[in-house]
């Protein structure tokens, strides 16, 4: 690019900027020295492949979304946290709240994962001890009991059961007098990863897939800040996957979810803004900065050029980060701040939107008290003194950043061609029922595909790692001495007691007619295409468990067994 098309650039900044609202703090180093908001290339020197590049808060947004980086308002400090009951877990978000997390983010356990009821036989031994125990929309109301709704963001990670659980989570604030439609928040809802990686599937993918479509139209018409879909990288990270193949297969579902959407017949621009991402912020900090930058190109292009999104709000890949629990080790457990440090800084350095921060003791156990407050520190450390906010996308122009950047696009890139090609063979008449990267995800779903290339990988990996050319402190190298006692949180099996006494109570309590009707008016709709959304909300509002309205559904559309593969 020409020395006048950067100053152009530099001008619409600028502009962009000065309009800008900006946070009253300090911009200056620990020294004093003030700081510009963002810097670029000199004035007067070209810049060949600047257009890559370009200013924070314009196409391609490889520099972030807003012109005004941190300084207009820096990432939302959004801990993962859930535990025991609704109750216990209502007082540890208070705890969050109260010492400055900026918004909530809901574990739930592995029964409500898998849409069972506390009291479901496979449920015993696993009641509130990965996450909350969340059976009705009774159990929702006291999760965020004295929370105001309608002022916290807040994310639900769940994918199988995650429209009921919205359902719940509606109700809830209908219970505490808050519109539904003024919400704001996140909801997983990814059910491609499930089949890629973390394998928290209920149903087949066809019928999965249309109830995330009525979950989108619903969401698109009524609840418009919300966004429905979390597409996950994370797990496909955890599960082995390079970094490339990390975004690459997320960008490829959130592909999938825009033509989910289309085929759906809703407008582009309005639902695109719905859907946000997770990635994973791993140990290789300069990896990591560069594949979070490819991800908003890689995205913006797109959403541009092939789906045809006009407004840069549904351009923009606004995206959330975890630090990586595949990363923290139960050798030398204290290490594990350091890592979680180093992992948290890519994160912001490449623009995060809202993070999460690990734990140190989370390889043995769920966060103790103090850990959990020591990772929330770790990010206040970094936001508060370390000048970060201070600059939006510092490392712009890093010869090593940008050539990685480009590079990690470009295998993404080359993975995407692979998954549309497989979409391809599966209908080469190229009638794709929901479009052509949804048939090649469906394809590489169905043959075993993602999950034969990511374990592909994790072996790899592994094998550098026993080889020592891959080197982690504490295990296969500087063994032995950090040591310390750490506090564990145990979950009492008390919990799973007194969640099934509730519960039964509960169920005694209630109208069955009036739940049996609700649930059969599901299933009518789930049959005639009518949107599911409006009976499941009756169903929850009539104290319907969620292990009733998902077992009704696993009834009327069968479960899933993966491909075996070897
Ligand atoms: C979009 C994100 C990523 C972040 O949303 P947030 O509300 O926190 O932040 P945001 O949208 O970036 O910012 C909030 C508002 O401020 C505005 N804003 C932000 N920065 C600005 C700036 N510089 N200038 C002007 N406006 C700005 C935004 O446009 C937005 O307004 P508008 O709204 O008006 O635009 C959302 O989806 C989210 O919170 N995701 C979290 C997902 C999550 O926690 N998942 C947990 C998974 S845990 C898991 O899976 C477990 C893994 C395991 O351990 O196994």
């Amino acid at each position: 690019m020409d020395a006048s098309a950067i100053e152009a650039g530099r001008r619409r900044w600028q502009a962009r900027f000065d309009a800008a609202r900006k946070r009253d703090a300090d911009f200056t180093t620990l020294s004093g020295v003030p700081v510009d908001p963002v810097y670029g290339p000199r004035p007067g020197d070209a810049y060949e492949g600047f257009e890559r590049i370009g200013w924070p808060g314009e196409y391609p947004f490889t520099r972030g979304l807003y012109a005004s980086g941190y300084r207009g308002r820096t990432w939302t400090i959004r801990q993962f946290a859930g535990f025991g009951n609704a109750e216990q877990t209502n007082e540890r978000y208070k705890k969050i709240l109260a010492n400055g997390g900026g918004g909530l983010s809901v574990a739930f356990d592995m029964p409500t994962l898998m849409g069972r009821d506390s009291d479901d036989g496979r449920s015993l031994g696993e009641v509130g001890h990965c996450g909350v125990a969340i059976d009705s929309a009774a159990d929702m109301e006291i999760l965020f009991k004295e929370i105001p709704l309608g002022d916290v963001t807040t994310s639900m990670t769940i994918s199988g059961p995650a429209v009921p659980v919205f359902c719940m989570y509606l109700v809830a604030a209908e219970r505490q007098g808050v519109d539904p439609g003024v919400l704001n928040g996140t909801l997983q809802t990814d059910i491609f990863k499930e089949y890629i990686a973390q394998k928290e599937w209920l149903f087949p993918p066809e019928p999965h897939l249309r109830l995330i479509g009525d979950l989108m139209e619903h969401c698109a018409r009524a609840i418009p800040a919300y966004k429905p879909l979390s597409v996950s990288g994370y797990h496909i990270r955890e599960a082995g996957a390079t970094a490339a193949q990390e975004l690459a297969y997320t960008l490829a579902d959130g592909f999938g979810y825009v033509e989910l959407g289309m085929s759906r017949g809703l407008d582009v621009d309005t639902f695109a803004p719905g859907l946000s991402f997770f990635f994973d912020a791993h140990v290789d900090f300069f990896e990591e900065i560069a594949k979070f930058r490819a991800a908003r190109r890689i995205w913006a292009r797109r959403l541009k050029e092939v789906y045809g999104a006009r407004t840069e709000k549904a351009q923009w890949l606004r995206f959330h980060t975890q630090t990586a629990g595949v990363s923290l080790t139960a050798q030398q457990p204290y290490n594990n701040v350091v890592r979680t440090a180093v992992e948290a800084l890519a994160a912001v350095l490449g623009g995060t939107n809202s993070l999460h921060t690990n734990a140190l003791d989370e390889t043995l156990a769920l966060p103790s008290e103090q850990a959990a407050e020591i990772a929330l520190r770790t990010q206040q450390v970094l936001m508060e003194e370390t000048g970060v906010a201070n600059v939006a996308d510092p490392l712009g122009g890093s010869w090593y950043v940008e050539q990685l950047t480009d590079r990690i696009e470009a295998d993404a890139e080359e993975i995407f061609a692979r998954i549309e090609e497989r979409g391809l063979r599966s209908h080469p008449d190229g009638r794709h029922p929901i479009g052509p990267m949804t048939s090649g995800i469906l394809r590489g779903i169905e043959d075993g595909w993602f999950t034969g290339e990511i374990a592909e990988s994790a072996f790899r990996h592994q094998q550098a790692l026993e080889k020592g050319a891959k080197r982690v402190v504490g295990v296969n190298c500087h063994r032995g001495s950090v040591t310390g006692d750490l506090e564990i949180l145990r979950v009492s099996h008390e919990v799973e007691r007194e969640q099934v006494r509730v519960l039964a109570d509960r169920r005694a309590r209630r109208d069955d007619a009036r739940v049996r009707a609700a649930l059969d008016a599901m299933l009518t709709a789930a049959r005639d295409g009518s949107n599911m959304i409006a009976p499941m909300l009756a169903a929850v509002r009539a104290e319907a468990t969620l292990g009733e309205i998902c077992d009704a559904l696993r009834n009327e559309w069968g479960t899933y067994t993966e491909p075996a593969g070897f």
